[in-house]
Protein backbone atom coordinates (compact mmCIF):
# COMPACT_ATOMS: atom_id res chain seq x y z
CA UNK A 1 0.00 0.00 0.00
CA UNK A 2 2.80 2.23 0.42
CA UNK A 3 5.35 3.47 -2.43
CA UNK A 4 8.83 4.25 -2.22
CA UNK A 5 11.11 5.33 -5.09
CA UNK A 6 10.30 1.94 -6.82
CA UNK A 7 9.67 -0.18 -4.20
CA UNK A 8 5.86 -1.05 -5.36
CA UNK A 9 3.27 -2.33 -3.08
CA UNK A 10 5.05 -2.35 0.22
CA UNK A 11 3.07 -4.64 2.24
CA UNK A 12 2.61 -7.94 0.10
CA UNK A 13 6.37 -7.54 -1.21
CA UNK A 14 8.13 -7.25 2.51
CA UNK A 15 6.17 -10.25 3.47
CA UNK A 16 7.61 -12.63 0.86
CA UNK A 17 11.06 -10.99 1.14
CA UNK A 18 11.87 -9.65 4.42
CA UNK A 19 13.76 -9.02 6.70
CA UNK A 20 16.31 -7.25 3.96
CA UNK A 21 13.37 -4.64 2.19
CA UNK A 22 12.65 -3.59 6.41
CA UNK A 23 15.66 -2.79 6.93
CA UNK A 24 16.47 -0.89 3.66
CA UNK A 25 13.63 1.82 4.06
CA UNK A 26 14.55 4.74 5.46
CA UNK A 27 13.43 8.60 6.12
CA UNK A 28 12.75 10.76 3.39
CA UNK A 29 11.93 8.20 1.11
CA UNK A 30 8.48 7.25 1.65
CA UNK A 31 4.84 8.40 0.04
CA UNK A 32 1.22 6.53 0.25
CA UNK A 33 -0.24 6.03 -3.05
CA UNK A 34 -3.18 3.94 -2.08
CA UNK A 35 -6.18 5.00 -0.38
CA UNK A 36 -6.62 5.38 3.54
CA UNK A 37 -9.85 4.26 4.00
CA UNK A 38 -10.57 0.54 4.65
CA UNK A 39 -14.46 -0.47 4.12
CA UNK A 40 -15.70 -3.71 3.82
CA UNK A 41 -12.83 -5.33 3.73
CA UNK A 42 -10.64 -3.30 1.22
CA UNK A 43 -9.03 -0.41 0.68
CA UNK A 44 -11.25 2.29 -0.60
CA UNK A 45 -11.38 5.44 -1.62
CA UNK A 46 -14.29 7.96 0.08
CA UNK A 47 -18.27 8.14 -1.34
CA UNK A 48 -17.65 11.68 -0.22
CA UNK A 49 -15.18 14.70 1.12
CA UNK A 50 -15.20 16.47 4.02
CA UNK A 51 -12.25 18.34 2.94
CA UNK A 52 -8.33 16.92 2.40
CA UNK A 53 -5.78 16.41 4.83
CA UNK A 54 -1.99 15.95 4.78
CA UNK A 55 -0.14 14.09 6.64
CA UNK A 56 3.86 14.49 7.19
CA UNK A 57 7.16 12.60 8.06
CA UNK A 58 7.91 14.54 11.10
CA UNK A 59 11.97 13.59 10.78
CA UNK A 60 11.88 15.42 7.37
CA UNK A 61 9.02 17.46 7.61
CA UNK A 62 7.71 15.83 4.29
CA UNK A 63 4.29 15.40 3.23
CA UNK A 64 3.68 11.59 3.05
CA UNK A 65 0.30 11.64 1.95
CA UNK A 66 -2.76 13.71 1.00
CA UNK A 67 -6.09 12.33 1.84
CA UNK A 68 -9.86 13.11 1.40
CA UNK A 69 -11.46 13.49 4.78
CA UNK A 70 -14.94 10.74 4.67
CA UNK A 71 -17.71 12.74 5.14
CA UNK A 72 -21.42 11.59 5.82
CA UNK A 73 -22.22 9.43 3.08
CA UNK A 74 -18.84 7.68 3.35
CA UNK A 75 -19.47 7.23 6.95
CA UNK A 76 -23.00 5.89 6.75
CA UNK A 77 -21.18 3.27 4.25
CA UNK A 78 -18.50 2.17 6.77
CA UNK A 79 -21.03 1.81 9.57
CA UNK A 80 -23.39 0.24 7.44
CA UNK A 81 -20.71 -2.69 7.03
CA UNK A 82 -19.68 -3.07 10.48
CA UNK A 83 -23.68 -4.05 11.34
CA UNK A 84 -23.88 -6.48 8.29
CA UNK A 85 -20.48 -7.91 9.43
CA UNK A 86 -21.89 -7.63 13.11
CA UNK A 87 -24.69 -10.14 11.77
CA UNK A 88 -22.01 -12.95 10.79
CA UNK A 89 -19.80 -12.61 13.63
CA UNK A 90 -22.11 -12.56 16.42
CA UNK A 91 -23.44 -15.79 14.94
CA UNK A 92 -19.68 -17.13 15.85
CA UNK A 93 -19.15 -18.80 19.06
CA UNK A 94 -16.47 -17.17 21.29
CA UNK A 95 -13.79 -19.97 20.64
CA UNK A 96 -14.01 -18.74 16.81
CA UNK A 97 -13.72 -15.60 17.51
CA UNK A 98 -10.95 -16.25 19.84
CA UNK A 99 -9.07 -18.29 16.92
CA UNK A 100 -9.10 -15.06 14.22
CA UNK A 101 -8.21 -12.56 16.88
CA UNK A 102 -5.17 -15.10 17.86
CA UNK A 103 -4.31 -15.10 14.41
CA UNK A 104 -4.31 -11.50 14.07
CA UNK A 105 -1.65 -11.41 16.74
CA UNK A 106 0.53 -14.22 15.01
CA UNK A 107 0.62 -11.82 12.57
CA UNK A 108 1.17 -8.59 13.72
CA UNK A 109 4.04 -10.24 15.47
CA UNK A 110 5.60 -11.60 12.18
CA UNK A 111 4.98 -7.91 10.44
CA UNK A 112 6.40 -6.39 13.58
CA UNK A 113 9.60 -4.53 12.27
CA UNK A 114 6.87 -3.28 9.10
CA UNK A 115 4.42 -1.87 11.39
CA UNK A 116 7.10 -0.17 13.58
CA UNK A 117 8.82 1.18 10.85
CA UNK A 118 5.70 2.84 9.75
CA UNK A 119 4.75 4.30 12.77
CA UNK A 120 8.26 5.97 12.96
CA UNK A 121 8.21 7.46 9.75
CA UNK A 122 4.82 8.62 10.60
CA UNK A 123 4.64 9.73 13.94
CA UNK A 124 8.26 10.69 14.55
CA UNK A 125 8.87 8.23 17.94
CA UNK A 126 12.32 6.21 17.74
CA UNK A 127 12.14 2.60 16.33
CA UNK A 128 13.36 0.90 19.27
CA UNK A 129 10.09 2.58 20.84
CA UNK A 130 7.88 2.03 18.10
CA UNK A 131 8.85 -1.99 18.45
CA UNK A 132 7.61 -2.13 22.41
CA UNK A 133 4.50 -0.32 21.15
CA UNK A 134 3.58 -3.42 18.55
CA UNK A 135 4.35 -5.93 21.05
CA UNK A 136 1.95 -3.98 23.36
CA UNK A 137 -0.65 -4.26 20.56
CA UNK A 138 -0.08 -7.90 19.57
CA UNK A 139 -0.11 -9.23 23.37
CA UNK A 140 -3.48 -7.04 23.71
CA UNK A 141 -5.17 -8.82 20.73
CA UNK A 142 -4.01 -12.07 22.34
CA UNK A 143 -5.48 -11.43 25.83
CA UNK A 144 -8.60 -9.87 24.76
CA UNK A 145 -9.20 -13.14 22.07
CA UNK A 146 -8.76 -15.40 25.13
CA UNK A 147 -11.59 -12.98 26.88
CA UNK A 148 -13.81 -13.87 23.94
CA UNK A 149 -13.87 -17.15 24.69
CA UNK A 150 -14.78 -16.98 28.07
CA UNK A 151 -17.34 -14.21 28.04
CA UNK A 152 -19.95 -15.43 30.67
CA UNK A 153 -22.66 -14.23 32.87
CA UNK A 154 -24.03 -15.75 36.36
CA UNK A 155 -26.33 -17.92 37.75
CA UNK A 156 -28.56 -16.66 40.64
CA UNK A 157 -30.73 -18.96 42.76
CA UNK A 158 -34.21 -17.55 44.02
CA UNK A 159 -36.97 -19.03 45.91
CA UNK A 160 -39.19 -21.64 45.60
CA UNK A 161 -36.64 -23.26 42.73
CA UNK A 162 -36.95 -20.24 40.58
CA UNK A 163 -33.37 -18.91 39.08
CA UNK A 164 -31.89 -15.74 37.13
CA UNK A 165 -29.42 -16.06 34.64
CA UNK A 166 -27.37 -12.64 33.17
CA UNK A 167 -25.72 -12.88 29.38
CA UNK A 168 -23.05 -10.69 28.54
CA UNK A 169 -23.89 -9.60 25.02
CA UNK A 170 -22.25 -7.47 22.64
CA UNK A 171 -23.32 -3.68 22.09
CA UNK A 172 -23.05 -3.76 17.81
CA UNK A 173 -21.09 -1.54 16.16
CA UNK A 174 -18.58 0.55 18.16
CA UNK A 175 -16.28 3.60 17.19
CA UNK A 176 -13.12 4.24 17.98
CA UNK A 177 -11.47 7.72 17.95
CA UNK A 178 -7.87 7.99 17.90
CA UNK A 179 -4.79 10.58 18.94
CA UNK A 180 -1.48 11.22 17.11
CA UNK A 181 0.70 9.43 19.67
CA UNK A 182 0.22 6.08 19.97
CA UNK A 183 -1.33 5.30 16.20
CA UNK A 184 -1.04 1.27 16.00
CA UNK A 185 -1.14 0.67 20.02
CA UNK A 186 -4.68 3.19 20.09
CA UNK A 187 -6.38 1.09 17.65
CA UNK A 188 -4.96 -1.96 18.95
CA UNK A 189 -6.19 -0.89 22.47
CA UNK A 190 -9.67 0.09 21.29
CA UNK A 191 -10.49 -2.39 18.80
CA UNK A 192 -9.38 -5.88 20.46
CA UNK A 193 -11.76 -5.84 23.52
CA UNK A 194 -14.47 -4.25 20.96
CA UNK A 195 -13.88 -7.59 18.29
CA UNK A 196 -14.27 -9.83 20.96
CA UNK A 197 -17.55 -9.72 20.34
CA UNK A 198 -18.75 -6.10 18.36
CA UNK A 199 -17.73 -4.65 15.28
CA UNK A 200 -15.93 -1.15 14.76
CA UNK A 201 -15.19 2.14 12.48
CA UNK A 202 -11.78 3.04 13.74
CA UNK A 203 -10.90 6.83 12.96
CA UNK A 204 -7.31 7.90 13.93
CA UNK A 205 -6.27 10.96 13.75
CA UNK A 206 -5.61 12.74 10.74
CA UNK A 207 -1.89 13.40 11.87
CA UNK A 208 -1.19 9.80 11.59
CA UNK A 209 -3.61 7.93 9.33
CA UNK A 210 -0.96 5.33 8.39
CA UNK A 211 -0.61 2.21 10.72
CA UNK A 212 -4.65 1.66 11.44
CA UNK A 213 -4.57 0.39 7.66
CA UNK A 214 -1.73 -2.43 8.57
CA UNK A 215 -3.78 -3.31 11.16
CA UNK A 216 -7.48 -3.30 9.67
CA UNK A 217 -5.59 -5.57 6.51
CA UNK A 218 -4.31 -7.98 9.43
CA UNK A 219 -8.24 -8.55 10.79
CA UNK A 220 -8.93 -9.13 7.12
CA UNK A 221 -5.90 -11.71 6.61
CA UNK A 222 -6.94 -13.21 9.83
CA UNK A 223 -10.35 -14.02 9.07
CA UNK A 224 -12.74 -11.44 10.12
CA UNK A 225 -15.94 -11.01 7.84
CA UNK A 226 -15.41 -7.89 5.59
CA UNK A 227 -16.86 -5.09 7.23
CA UNK A 228 -16.10 -5.78 10.99
CA UNK A 229 -13.05 -3.58 11.28
CA UNK A 230 -13.63 -0.50 8.98
CA UNK A 231 -11.08 2.94 9.01
CA UNK A 232 -12.51 6.29 8.03
CA UNK A 233 -9.93 9.09 7.73
CA UNK A 234 -10.58 12.63 8.87
CA UNK A 235 -11.04 15.28 11.43
CA UNK A 236 -13.41 16.59 13.90
CA UNK A 237 -16.38 16.66 11.09
CA UNK A 238 -15.59 13.16 10.15
CA UNK A 239 -15.18 12.10 14.20
CA UNK A 240 -19.10 13.94 14.72
CA UNK A 241 -20.42 12.05 12.06
CA UNK A 242 -19.17 9.43 13.92
CA UNK A 243 -20.40 10.07 17.14
CA UNK A 244 -23.47 11.05 15.87
CA UNK A 245 -24.73 8.06 13.85
CA UNK A 246 -28.02 6.42 15.26
CA UNK A 247 -26.65 2.92 14.60
CA UNK A 248 -23.62 3.68 16.62
CA UNK A 249 -23.90 1.75 20.10
CA UNK A 250 -21.10 3.30 21.89
CA UNK A 251 -17.60 5.80 21.43
CA UNK A 252 -14.41 5.03 22.89
CA UNK A 253 -12.50 8.34 22.30
CA UNK A 254 -8.50 8.89 23.31
CA UNK A 255 -7.27 12.55 23.05
CA UNK A 256 -7.37 16.44 24.64
CA UNK A 257 -10.10 16.85 27.62
CA UNK A 258 -11.77 19.80 25.38
CA UNK A 259 -12.73 16.86 22.63
CA UNK A 260 -13.69 14.59 24.91
CA UNK A 261 -16.11 17.17 26.45
CA UNK A 262 -17.73 17.14 22.44
CA UNK A 263 -17.86 13.77 22.28
CA UNK A 264 -19.83 13.37 25.47
CA UNK A 265 -22.06 16.01 24.89
CA UNK A 266 -22.98 13.99 21.20
CA UNK A 267 -22.78 10.94 23.12
CA UNK A 268 -25.29 12.10 25.44
CA UNK A 269 -28.10 13.31 22.69
CA UNK A 270 -28.01 9.80 21.71
CA UNK A 271 -27.90 8.04 25.03
CA UNK A 272 -24.10 6.12 23.90
CA UNK A 273 -21.78 4.91 26.76
CA UNK A 274 -18.49 6.21 25.90
CA UNK A 275 -15.23 5.89 27.21
CA UNK A 276 -12.69 8.73 27.37
CA UNK A 277 -9.02 8.55 27.60
CA UNK A 278 -8.06 12.00 27.71
CA UNK A 279 -5.22 14.20 28.94
CA UNK A 280 -3.37 14.44 32.15
CA UNK A 281 -0.05 16.60 34.41
CA UNK A 282 0.66 13.81 36.26
CA UNK A 283 2.69 13.48 39.79
CA UNK A 284 5.79 11.51 39.66
CA UNK A 285 6.76 11.60 43.99
CA UNK A 286 10.40 10.96 44.97
CA UNK A 287 10.94 9.93 48.34
CA UNK A 288 14.59 10.34 49.98
CA UNK A 289 14.66 6.92 50.47
CA UNK A 290 14.39 5.37 47.23
CA UNK A 291 16.77 3.84 45.23
CA UNK A 292 18.24 6.56 43.22
CA UNK A 293 19.06 4.81 40.33
CA UNK A 294 15.86 3.49 39.75
CA UNK A 295 13.77 6.59 40.57
CA UNK A 296 16.04 8.66 38.00
CA UNK A 297 15.46 6.26 35.05
CA UNK A 298 12.11 6.00 36.30
CA UNK A 299 11.71 10.03 36.23
CA UNK A 300 13.20 9.45 32.19
CA UNK A 301 10.77 6.80 31.22
CA UNK A 302 7.98 9.42 32.81
CA UNK A 303 9.06 12.01 30.45
CA UNK A 304 10.83 11.28 27.71
CA UNK A 305 9.07 8.54 25.91
CA UNK A 306 7.66 9.66 22.51
CA UNK A 307 9.40 12.60 22.89
CA UNK A 308 6.87 13.12 26.08
CA UNK A 309 4.06 13.05 23.95
CA UNK A 310 2.07 10.76 26.60
CA UNK A 311 -0.85 10.93 28.03
CA UNK A 312 0.18 9.67 31.42
CA UNK A 313 3.44 11.12 31.94
CA UNK A 314 4.21 11.81 35.50
CA UNK A 315 5.66 15.76 34.43
CA UNK A 316 5.53 17.26 37.74
CA UNK A 317 8.81 15.59 39.67
CA UNK A 318 8.43 15.81 42.89
CA UNK A 319 11.34 15.43 45.10
CA UNK A 320 12.23 15.14 48.75
CA UNK A 321 14.40 18.02 49.85
CA UNK A 322 17.27 15.96 50.80
CA UNK A 323 18.01 14.61 47.53
CA UNK A 324 16.97 16.94 45.38
CA UNK A 325 20.69 18.05 44.42
CA UNK A 326 21.51 14.52 43.75
CA UNK A 327 18.42 13.34 42.03
CA UNK A 328 18.54 16.66 39.78
CA UNK A 329 22.36 16.34 38.48
CA UNK A 330 22.26 13.05 37.49
CA UNK A 331 18.59 13.20 35.95
CA UNK A 332 20.10 16.29 33.89
CA UNK A 333 23.32 14.45 33.02
CA UNK A 334 21.27 11.38 32.11
CA UNK A 335 18.99 13.83 29.73
CA UNK A 336 22.12 15.19 28.04
CA UNK A 337 22.69 11.78 27.12
CA UNK A 338 19.53 10.74 25.23
CA UNK A 339 20.50 10.60 21.56
CA UNK A 340 17.74 12.45 19.38
CA UNK A 341 17.72 11.84 15.79
CA UNK A 342 16.89 9.94 13.16
CA UNK A 343 14.15 7.91 14.07
CA UNK A 344 14.44 4.75 12.11
CA UNK A 345 18.26 4.59 13.53
CA UNK A 346 18.69 2.29 16.05
CA UNK A 347 20.56 3.61 18.42
CA UNK A 348 18.30 6.98 18.25
CA UNK A 349 16.16 7.31 21.17
CA UNK A 350 14.70 10.64 20.78
CA UNK A 351 12.64 11.66 17.24
CA UNK A 352 10.90 14.72 16.20
CA UNK A 353 7.64 16.14 17.96
CA UNK A 354 4.69 15.46 15.87
CA UNK A 355 4.49 18.69 13.89
CA UNK A 356 6.17 22.22 13.64
CA UNK A 357 2.87 23.89 15.25
CA UNK A 358 3.48 21.17 18.08
CA UNK A 359 7.18 21.96 18.08
CA UNK A 360 6.35 26.24 19.02
CA UNK A 361 3.44 25.07 21.35
CA UNK A 362 5.93 22.93 23.58
CA UNK A 363 8.78 25.51 23.19
CA UNK A 364 6.46 28.18 24.10
CA UNK A 365 5.59 26.64 27.22
CA UNK A 366 9.52 26.66 28.36
CA UNK A 367 9.33 30.53 27.32
CA UNK A 368 6.84 30.79 29.78
CA UNK A 369 7.96 28.66 32.10
CA UNK A 370 11.78 31.03 32.02
CA UNK A 371 9.20 34.15 32.20
CA UNK A 372 7.84 32.68 35.16
CA UNK A 373 10.97 32.40 37.45
CA UNK A 374 11.79 28.62 36.28
CA UNK A 375 15.35 27.56 35.27
CA UNK A 376 16.53 25.39 32.07
CA UNK A 377 18.56 22.66 33.38
CA UNK A 378 19.30 21.29 29.33
CA UNK A 379 17.48 20.99 26.21
CA UNK A 380 14.14 23.13 26.01
CA UNK A 381 15.81 24.91 22.31
CA UNK A 382 15.07 23.16 18.65
CA UNK A 383 17.93 20.59 17.98
CA UNK A 384 19.07 20.49 14.53
CA UNK A 385 20.85 17.18 13.41
CA UNK A 386 23.60 17.32 11.54
CA UNK A 387 22.18 14.95 8.87
CA UNK A 388 20.90 17.29 5.98
CA UNK A 389 17.90 15.51 4.98
CA UNK A 390 16.55 16.14 8.53
CA UNK A 391 17.31 19.81 8.52
CA UNK A 392 13.07 20.11 7.96
CA UNK A 393 12.14 18.00 11.11
CA UNK A 394 10.38 18.65 14.45
CA UNK A 395 13.40 18.30 16.94
CA UNK A 396 14.05 19.76 20.35
CA UNK A 397 16.39 18.83 23.09
CA UNK A 398 14.66 17.43 25.98
CA UNK A 399 14.29 19.77 29.01
CA UNK A 400 14.79 19.47 32.54
CA UNK A 401 13.20 22.35 34.92
CA UNK A 402 13.83 23.52 38.33
CA UNK A 403 12.91 26.43 40.39
CA UNK A 404 9.57 25.40 39.64
CA UNK A 405 6.27 26.20 41.57
CA UNK A 406 3.11 24.79 41.56
CA UNK A 407 1.51 28.30 40.25
CA UNK A 408 3.52 28.16 36.93
CA UNK A 409 2.25 26.92 33.77
CA UNK A 410 4.68 24.78 33.11
CA UNK A 411 3.12 22.95 36.20
CA UNK A 412 0.05 23.01 35.82
CA UNK A 413 -1.09 22.50 32.38
CA UNK A 414 -0.47 19.46 29.99
CA UNK A 415 2.68 20.33 27.85
CA UNK A 416 2.65 17.05 25.86
CA UNK A 417 6.58 17.13 25.30
CA UNK A 418 9.56 16.88 26.61
CA UNK A 419 9.55 18.79 29.65
CA UNK A 420 9.99 17.75 33.33
CA UNK A 421 9.66 20.16 35.93
CA UNK A 422 11.31 19.35 39.35
CA UNK A 423 9.82 20.51 42.25
CA UNK A 424 10.83 19.87 46.04
CA UNK A 425 9.14 18.93 49.28
CA UNK A 426 9.38 18.31 52.74
CA UNK A 427 6.85 15.68 54.27
CA UNK A 428 4.57 12.94 52.91
CA UNK A 429 1.48 14.80 53.91
CA UNK A 430 2.41 18.38 52.00
CA UNK A 431 3.39 16.21 48.91
CA UNK A 432 0.12 14.20 48.98
CA UNK A 433 -2.19 17.61 48.82
CA UNK A 434 0.29 19.49 45.87
CA UNK A 435 0.11 16.08 44.07
CA UNK A 436 -3.88 16.15 44.33
CA UNK A 437 -4.00 19.85 43.29
CA UNK A 438 -5.47 19.54 39.52
CA UNK A 439 -8.39 18.67 37.89
CA UNK A 440 -6.50 16.24 35.61
CA UNK A 441 -6.69 12.81 37.47
CA UNK A 442 -4.62 10.21 34.95
CA UNK A 443 -1.13 8.68 36.39
CA UNK A 444 0.53 8.96 39.49
CA UNK A 445 3.67 7.25 40.69
CA UNK A 446 5.92 6.97 43.90
CA UNK A 447 9.48 5.97 44.19
CA UNK A 448 10.41 4.77 48.15
CA UNK A 449 12.02 1.70 49.78
CA UNK A 450 8.90 1.81 52.08
CA UNK A 451 6.54 -0.55 51.50
CA UNK A 452 3.81 0.86 53.86
CA UNK A 453 4.58 4.47 52.58
CA UNK A 454 4.40 3.15 48.64
CA UNK A 455 0.82 1.63 49.12
CA UNK A 456 -0.31 4.38 51.59
CA UNK A 457 0.50 7.09 49.15
CA UNK A 458 -1.06 5.71 46.42
CA UNK A 459 -4.21 4.98 48.39
CA UNK A 460 -4.63 8.89 48.72
CA UNK A 461 -3.36 9.74 45.15
CA UNK A 462 -6.18 11.11 43.17
CA UNK A 463 -5.38 9.52 39.73
CA UNK A 464 -6.70 6.07 37.59
CA UNK A 465 -3.54 4.55 37.08
CA UNK A 466 -0.70 4.17 39.73
CA UNK A 467 3.10 3.10 39.36
CA UNK A 468 5.19 1.77 42.65
CA UNK A 469 9.02 1.99 41.75
CA UNK A 470 7.95 2.29 38.30
CA UNK A 471 6.71 3.99 35.49
CA UNK A 472 4.97 4.08 32.51
CA UNK A 473 5.32 0.14 31.66
CA UNK A 474 1.92 -0.75 30.56
CA UNK A 475 1.04 -4.89 30.80
CA UNK A 476 -1.98 -5.15 28.80
CA UNK A 477 -3.74 -7.24 32.25
CA UNK A 478 -4.04 -3.99 33.97
CA UNK A 479 -6.78 -1.50 33.29
CA UNK A 480 -5.38 1.75 32.17
CA UNK A 481 -7.44 4.87 32.14
CA UNK A 482 -8.05 8.14 34.23
CA UNK A 483 -10.39 10.08 37.39
CA UNK A 484 -11.44 12.93 37.08
CA UNK A 485 -11.37 15.47 34.57
CA UNK A 486 -8.49 12.94 32.49
CA UNK A 487 -11.82 10.55 31.72
CA UNK A 488 -13.44 7.63 32.56
CA UNK A 489 -14.37 4.13 31.43
CA UNK A 490 -10.95 1.78 31.36
CA UNK A 491 -8.56 -0.19 28.42
CA UNK A 492 -6.78 -3.10 29.23
CA UNK A 493 -7.64 -5.32 31.61
CA UNK A 494 -10.63 -7.71 32.01
CA UNK A 495 -12.72 -5.16 32.82
CA UNK A 496 -12.79 -3.73 29.66
CA UNK A 497 -15.05 -6.19 28.33
CA UNK A 498 -17.58 -5.05 30.29
CA UNK A 499 -16.90 -1.48 28.82
CA UNK A 500 -18.03 -2.88 25.45
CA UNK A 501 -20.33 -5.39 26.22
CA UNK A 502 -24.14 -4.76 28.17
CA UNK A 503 -25.23 -7.42 30.44
CA UNK A 504 -29.11 -9.01 29.91
CA UNK A 505 -30.72 -10.32 33.45
CA UNK A 506 -33.39 -13.31 32.53
CA UNK A 507 -35.60 -14.35 35.60
CA UNK A 508 -37.23 -17.22 35.56
CA UNK A 509 -40.29 -18.57 37.39
CA UNK A 510 -40.63 -21.83 37.86
CA UNK A 511 -44.26 -22.33 40.32
CA UNK A 512 -47.00 -20.58 39.82
CA UNK A 513 -47.41 -16.40 38.94
CA UNK A 514 -48.42 -14.64 42.75
CA UNK A 515 -50.62 -12.13 40.71
CA UNK A 516 -51.37 -8.60 42.78
CA UNK A 517 -55.02 -8.60 40.82
N1 LIG B 1 -5.62 8.94 28.24
C1 LIG B 1 -5.10 8.37 27.17
O1 LIG B 1 -5.07 7.16 27.03
C2 LIG B 1 -4.51 9.23 26.07
C3 LIG B 1 -3.68 8.63 25.13
C4 LIG B 1 -3.12 9.42 24.13
C5 LIG B 1 -3.39 10.79 24.07
N2 LIG B 1 -4.19 11.35 25.00
C6 LIG B 1 -4.44 12.80 24.97
O2 LIG B 1 -4.68 13.22 23.64
C7 LIG B 1 -4.26 14.57 23.47
C8 LIG B 1 -3.41 14.66 22.23
O3 LIG B 1 -4.06 14.07 21.15
P1 LIG B 1 -4.77 14.90 19.99
O4 LIG B 1 -4.08 16.21 19.82
O5 LIG B 1 -4.92 14.00 18.82
O6 LIG B 1 -6.21 15.18 20.63
P2 LIG B 1 -7.50 15.82 19.95
O7 LIG B 1 -8.54 15.87 21.01
O8 LIG B 1 -7.17 17.04 19.23
O9 LIG B 1 -7.93 14.75 18.81
C9 LIG B 1 -8.17 13.40 19.12
C10 LIG B 1 -9.05 12.81 18.03
O10 LIG B 1 -10.33 13.41 18.07
C11 LIG B 1 -10.72 13.84 16.76
N3 LIG B 1 -11.61 14.98 16.92
C12 LIG B 1 -11.27 16.28 17.07
N4 LIG B 1 -12.39 17.04 17.23
C13 LIG B 1 -13.44 16.18 17.20
C14 LIG B 1 -14.85 16.35 17.32
N5 LIG B 1 -15.41 17.56 17.52
N6 LIG B 1 -15.64 15.27 17.22
C15 LIG B 1 -15.10 14.02 17.04
N7 LIG B 1 -13.77 13.80 16.92
C16 LIG B 1 -12.95 14.86 17.00
C17 LIG B 1 -9.38 14.14 16.10
O11 LIG B 1 -9.51 14.14 14.70
C18 LIG B 1 -8.53 13.00 16.61
O12 LIG B 1 -8.78 11.80 15.89
C19 LIG B 1 -3.50 14.93 24.72
O13 LIG B 1 -4.30 15.70 25.56
C20 LIG B 1 -3.24 13.56 25.36
O14 LIG B 1 -3.05 13.62 26.74
C21 LIG B 1 -4.77 10.60 25.98
C1 LIG C 1 2.13 2.89 26.74
N1 LIG C 1 2.14 4.08 27.58
C2 LIG C 1 3.50 4.60 27.65
C3 LIG C 1 1.74 3.72 28.95
C4 LIG C 1 1.30 5.14 27.02
C5 LIG C 1 -0.16 4.85 26.97
C6 LIG C 1 -0.93 5.81 26.07
C7 LIG C 1 -0.81 7.26 26.44
O1 LIG C 1 -0.58 8.19 25.70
Amino acid sequence: MFLRAGLAALSPLLRSLRPSPVAAMSTGTFVVSQPLNYRGGARVEPADASGTEKAFEPATGRVIATFTCSGEKEVNLAVQNAKAAFKIWSQKSGMERCRILLEAARIIREREDEIATMECINNGKSIFEARLDIDISWQCLEYYAGLAASMAGEHIQLPGGSFGYTRREPLGVCVGIGAWNYPFQIASWKSAPALACNAMVFKPSPFTPVSALLLAEIYSEAGVPPGLFNVVQGGAATGQFLCQHPDVAKVSFTGSVPTGMKIMEMSAKGIKPVTLELGGKSPLIIFSDCDMNNAVKGALMANFLTQGQVCCNGTRVFVQKEILDKFTEEVVKQTQRIKIGDPLLEDTRMGPLINRPHLERVLGFVKVAKEQGAKVLCGGDIYVPEDPKLKDGYYMRPCVLTNCRDDMTCVKEEIFGPVMSILSFDTEAEVLERANDTTFGLAAGVFTRDIQRAHRVVAELQAGTCFINNYNVSPVELPFGGYKKSGFGRENGRVTIEYYSQLKTVCVEMGDVESAF
